[in-house]
Order: structure tokens, then sequence, then C-alpha cells
């Protein structure tokens, strides 16, 4: 329940409207159940870091050292009516209710006015609110981001959108429609040849959804935001659901890669189920969305059957996109929830619930009910199955790889500290170091090397220059961790995968359009080289499948607690 608070900004009426900042005092103290109210897109507030704020402590109105080190401490953001001149479009809302410093850091690679922060701002957060996995001390990261853009525009590239991306979108739009065409015009033919359109038509959906749509909801695919509000859309076009796609990838998966809540999950196994305002966000959905079916977490329990799934999860992807349709799509929307994560920025709208029954309606009378009424209920069932089949299997095959997979790191938050040698922590965070499931680090093995490579001297290595320091916990250095390319450079891979292949730089720069990944992946690896940040990278598809494939088999042994 939302509690109304003493100035009244978030009372009834202050839920319907946006707060004037000019009016609030920006030293206002805001609590988390406070901030978790105003999670819509009719009131939407959002904290971030300060130091994500780029401020000083005179500048976020403090006036006195506050031990954050102008880095501790949260601000609040009102960005309701901000929402409507964001150059990222309404993308920004995703941020209401929450700590949104993640999304304001990634999304920003050129950064983002300091003024415009102090105009949005209307508060700080109590002193305690959140306790995040991640530091944001070091330099690795803004080093990146400049390098980045200094490279695209060096090259003449624009950050998001190219020629590249759009002439594709209609080449796969165009064969998405022609696949359906003919599948459904199939009605006299064998059974055969409908059903390899229908193949035809699920391929051509993954790749709508790894190329276009993908670009598009992360706000890449064009510069202008109701071209990459249109692009978003093609995942209601071929069946799922844009918004609960958002919730789940671009607020949980994206910003907690591989990262799991152990209170959250000690909850969860007593079967405790807290308020939402009350839970963490930093959890990783999609590494404990399987489970138990599949065991993808070093920290989940081991079950008999998890020593087969290695040889069951090639037929659980394939089924992978008929739950998101037929099942987690409408939980997240008459829920408003996925999980821990808070679906009220989207599903809180009249508007968008709206467009979510109309699109599913209509996706499912051609994609479903035309095949059925063509070609009879069984065989068009049928169609829709192959189609589902082939999409989903593509879709996993590709995704999968990139975070489960041999050598790739997991995050744990636990309650007090980590207690094992491994994981010690020095700074009373309660955050432990991302371990591979065989419980080696590979942050620690990388800069060992590199402090070798600085003492060997040559190479490219300035042996004068100490070895930058990084947390093992930096954001950046985490993406690093968590995620694994495959392919690297290569244009054609890149292309068919809509930059899956180049996940390290994707996590990193997911506003950037995938099509500029190959112009930037040597300006990311060196970079990790320099800071002594891991940069793992598989040479094809197939050794990082079959890399993956071995990862589950000796996951589902439960070798490694
Ligand atoms: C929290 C407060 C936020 C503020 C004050 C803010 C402000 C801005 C500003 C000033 C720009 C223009 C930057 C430039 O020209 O390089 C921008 C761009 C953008 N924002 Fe935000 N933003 C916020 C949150 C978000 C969030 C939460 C997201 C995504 C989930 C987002 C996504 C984007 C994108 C995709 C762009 C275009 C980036 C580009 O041109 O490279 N923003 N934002």
């Amino acid at each position: 329940m939302c509690k109304p608070n003493p100035s009244g900004a978030n009372s009834d009426a202050g839920m319907k409207k946006s707060v004037d900042p000019s009016v609030v005092s920006k030293k206002r103290i805001i609590t988390r159940s406070e901030l978790a109210c105003h999670n819509q897109p009719s009131s939407a507030w959002c904290a971030i870091h300060s130091s994500a704020g780029g401020m000083t402590k005179k500048e976020k109105g403090e006036g006195e050292d506050d031990g954050s080190g102008g880095g501790g401490g949260y601000i609040v953001l009102d960005v309701t009516n901000f929402a409507s001149v964001h150059p990222g479009g309404d993308l920004v809302l995703l941020a209401a209710g929450k700590d949104a410093s993640v999304l304001f850091e990634t999304y920003h690679p050129r950064g983002v006015p300091r003024s415009i922060v102090e105009k949005l701002r209307i508060g700080t957060m109590e002193d305690g609110s959140f306790t995040s996995f991640y530091s944001w001390e070091s330099d690795f990261y803004s080093t990146l981001k400049s390098r980045v853009v200094g490279r695209l525009e060096e090259r003449g590239l624009s950050r998001r959108g190219s020629l590249g991306i759009q002439v594709k979108a209609i080449f796969l739009l165009v064969g998405f429609w022609y696949s359906l065409l003919n599948m459904y015009l199939g009605m006299n033919r064998a059974f055969l040849a409908s059903a390899l359109w229908s193949m035809s038509m699920g391929i051509f959906a993954a790749l709508i959804g790894t190329n276009i749509q993908h670009d598009g909801n992360h706000g890449a695919f064009a510069r202008a935001k109701y071209v990459n509000k249109v692009a978003g859309w093609t995942m209601d076009m071929i069946g799922a659901s844009a918004f609960t796609w958002e919730i789940q990838h671009m607020l949980g998966h994206h910003p907690y890669t591989n990262v799991l809540d152990m209170v959250e999950e000690e909850r969860k196994g007593m079967g405790v189920d807290c308020k939402l305002e009350e839970k963490d966000q930093e959890s990783d959905p999609d590494v404990f969305s399987s489970f138990p079916l599949m065991r993808m977490h070093p920290l989940h329990v081991p079950s008999w059957y998890h020593r087969y799934q290695h040889m069951y999860a090639p037929v659980l992807f394939a089924v992978m996109t008929l739950a998101k349709v037929f099942q987690q799509d409408f939980e997240v929307a008459t829920s408003r929830r996925l999980y821990h994560i808070d679906a009220n920025v989207r599903y809180g709208s009249g508007w968008n619930v709206a467009r979510f029954w109309i699109m599913k309606l209509v996706s499912m009378s051609y994609m479903l009910g035309l095949p059925m009424y063509l070609h009879g209920p069984a065989r068009g069932l049928g169609l829709f199955v192959i189609g589902h089949l082939a999409c989903g299997e593509l879709l996993a095959t590709m995704f999968i790889v990139n975070h489960v997979i041999e050598g790739v790191s997991y995050g744990r938050k636990v309650p007090n500290g980590c207690g094992d040698r491994n994981n010690d922590n020095d700074d009373g965070k309660k955050v432990c170091k991302p371990t591979t499931m065989m419980g080696d680090t590979p942050m620690e093995r990388t800069r060992e090397m590199a402090h070798e490579r600085i003492a060997r001297g040559g190479g490219g290595v300035d042996e004068t220059k100490a070895l930058p320091s990084v947390p093992f916990n930096d954001w950046a250095a985490v993406q690093c961790q968590t995620s694994v390319n495959w392919a690297p450079g290569s244009w054609f891979w890149n292309h068919f995968s809509g930059g899956l292949s180049h996940q390290i730089e994707h996590h990193l720069f997911p506003s950037i359009c995938h099509t500029n990944y190959v112009h930037i992946q040597d300006v990311v690896e060196s970079t990790c080289m320099e800071y002594g940040v891991p940069y793992q990278s598989e040479p094809s598809l197939w050794v990082a499948y079959g890399k993956m494939i071995n990862h589950l088999k000796c996951l589902g042994r439960g070798k490694i607690e």
C-alpha cells in the first residue's frame, strides 16, 4: 500500500500528476516504499546513485560529507513529464519506482548533463535504502564509453540505427509474411510443404525478435523514438508481448546478469512471498526462470533429474516461446509483476493493457486462428506449434550460450558476507565475487596475468603504468565476467544473431545499434586487457553450443554448491 507523505507530494492527487520539482526541496528524504508508489506512467519517480548523476556533495544539496565519497547516496528524480521529451522516449518510464542507476549509466554512452538531472531532482533517498551489488568507483566503464563513442564518431557511424539494420528489417518482415502466406495457401498441398513454410515463419520470427524488436525496445533501432517504438512492437506482431519482454530483459536480465539474490531464494524455498516493494530488485530472472526444470545457477539445489538436463534442454528450449506467449505474458499482464519485478510501469496504464489484449487477439488470429480455419483445427494447431518450436530453438540456442557456458561467472547477493575463501569481501558489502561453476574467479586470474604482463613489459604494454584498479563488482566488469561472445568480429554472425554474438558489447552498450558491434569489438577487448578485466570469446556458435551443453551437464550433476 502506498502511504501518504508529509509533503503531500505522494497523496492521491500527487499520484495523478508529477511533482513540480521547483517547489519540492531537493533535500527532502524519500523512503523506499514512497518511491515504490511512484511506479506508473502517471507518476514516475526513480532513484539514481548520486555518482551516476555525476554530482558533487554540494550539488547533491547535502552540504556536508555524507561519507559516501560522493557516490554512496541516492537522489530521486521525477521523470513523469520528462518522458514526453526524453530523447530515448518512454524508456525512461521503465525506471519508475526503482533504483535506476544501472539503466541511467548504461543507456547514456555520452552521459547526461548535470543540469537536466538537477532540474528533475525532487529529493534524496533515505540512508540505507538500497544495498547494491555493484560498485561505480572505477573509471573502467567511463573510459570504455568515451573510447567507444570516439570510435563510432571517427568512423562516421550513428550510435542508434543504420542502413544495415533497416534493409535487414525489411527483408525479415517480408520473409515472415511471405512464409505465413505460403503456409495459408498450402491447404491443398501436402502437410509437409505447409510445415516447412511454418518452420520458415518461425525462423523469421526469431530473427525479427533478435534483429528488430530487440534493438527497437533498447532504443537502438533508430534515432527517432517513434521508429524505435514501432520496431519494438514487432514483438507483439510475432505473438509475444513487448511489455513483458521489457520487464524481464531490460529490468531484470540486463542490469543484474547472472546475479542471484540469496535472501529471496531462501524465502522462496520456505514458501514466503513478501510484498513487491520489500523485494530486492537485483536478481536476474533469466537464471532462475527455468528452475526447477533446469538448474542454471550453481547455488540452486540440484534434483536427480537435473543429471539429464543437458539431454532434455534442447527440447525445453524449443517450447520456450510457447510458454512465453501462452503463460508468462498473461500472468505478468494480470498480476502486474514478474517474479520480484514490479510491472506496473507498463501494465499500470489502461492504454498499454488495451494494446496488450488487442495485439494478442490480432496476432493469435493470423498465427493460429486462420491456419486452423484454412487447414482444419488439428493441422492448423500443428502448424502453429511447428513454427514456435523452430522459433524457440533458434532463439534459445543463440541466447543461452552467452550466459550459461563454461568459464562464465555467477554473482550472488547474500545477507552476511560470503564466508568462504574465494569470496571474502573486505568492504562489508553484501556481495560476493562472481565465480564460475567450478568456484574460480576469472577476474582474479585475469588480473594476475595482467600484472605478470606488465612486469614482463613488451607486447604493447606500458610497464611504467600500474594496472588500473577495478573492483570485482564494478558494474561493467561484472558484465564482462557474466557474458561470453562467440564468433567475435564476424560480420555475418553479428547480422544473423542481431548482435547476440557480441554479447559483451551488447551488455555494455545496449542502446548502441547492434550493427556497430563489429566496429567497437576491438576497442572493448583491448580496454578489458588494459584494465585486467576478463573478456571471454568462443570461436564459433558450435564451439559455444558444445560448451553450453557440457556446462549444463556439470551443473546438472550438482558438482559445485
Ligand atoms: C532517469 C533519468 C533519465 C534522464 C535524466 C535521461 C536523460 C537523457 C538525455 C539528456 C539524453 C540525451 C543524451 C545524448 O544526447 O547523448 C538521453 C538519451 C537516451 N536515454 Fe535517457 N534519461 C534517463 C533515463 C533513461 C532510461 C531509464 C533509459 C532506458 C531504459 C534511457 C534511455 C535513453 C536512450 C536510449 C537515449 C538515447 C541515447 C543515445 O543517443 O545514445 N534513459 N536520456
